[in-house]
């Protein structure tokens, strides 16, 4: 399972680099501006800077509205300024049509740039409160539109996490679905280190966290500390040693 930290900007980015051995990912986004916030072009810019070369940056277009130009231009806008993983939370998506509309325009973008680019379609756990796709459409949406990662985060950071609203077996649905249709399944929303063990027996590809790896487990008063993040990766390759162990045992 990979890990992906999102940082709110380029001094917690570095502290992110500090601990690069112990992450995959660094997510740029801007997180008082939404659950998948979008930043400024000039500090992905930067952050990609700062970042070991060999770590992708990842930025989020934002909580997207149902406008598929707009969106594929900013899509554009974040590969342009270094991101080679491009996140797009579907926020006023309300029909999986609208999605694949979306996402397509998206993949078209990017890929027309930069082939590699990795297009990641996110949508909500907590969608029935904020009236978008259901969760569970997202690996079908990421299929349609050419998109390389299904994903799901929380749209509302009130403390709920991802299993509150969709439950470890509907989780491990979506990443079967995800698998089986070539995708990765990528899962977020306030998880903590006691979720790993579960997101690792499902099969969870990607998992991405800012919270957790924060002072206090709090994304927004507090910062981003390598030690924390070191800690979280420690979990997670415990997780993986006991899963790997439990396989082989079968
Ligand atoms: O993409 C991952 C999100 O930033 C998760 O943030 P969170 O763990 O604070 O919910």
């Amino acid at each position: 399972m990979l890990l992906l930290i999102s940082p709110d900007g380029v001094e917690e980015a570095r502290e992110c680099a500090k601990a690069a051995e112990h992450l995959d990912i660094v997510d740029v986004k801007k997180p008082d501006e939404g659950s998948l916030g979008a930043n400024f072009p000039w500090v992905i810019r930067e952050i990609r800077g700062a970042v070991p070369a060999d770590k992708p940056v990842s930025a989020t277009v934002g909580d997207v509205p149902y406008k598929p130009g707009t969106v594929a231009q900013a899509a554009l806008g974040a590969a342009v300024s270094g991101a080679t993983y491009i996140k797009v939370g579907l926020y006023g998506c309300s029909t999986p049509e609208q999605a694949v509309e979306v996402m397509s325009g998206v993949v078209r973008a990017v890929k027309d740039f930069r082939p590699d680019a990795f297009v990641v379609a996110s949508g909500y756990a907590d969608a029935h409160r904020i009236g978008c796709v259901n969760p569970l459409a997202l690996p079908d949406i990421a299929r349609r539109s050419g998109s390389d990662a299904a994903m799901l985060d929380t749209a509302v950071k009130d403390g709920t996490r991802l299993f509150d609203h969709v439950p470890p077996d509907a989780c491990e649905e979506f990443v079967r679905q995800a698998h089986g249709a070539g995708l990765l399944a990528a899962l977020a929303g306030s998880v903590k280190a006691e979720d790993l063990g579960t997101l690792t027996r499902i099969g969870t590809d990607i998992v991405g966290v800012r919270g957790a790896v924060c002072e206090g487990g709090d994304r927004n008063a507090g910062r981003i500390r390598p030690r924390l993040v070191a800690a979280f990766r420690a979990e997670m390759d415990r997780h993986a040693r006991e899963h790997a162990t439990t396989v082989a045992a079968r």
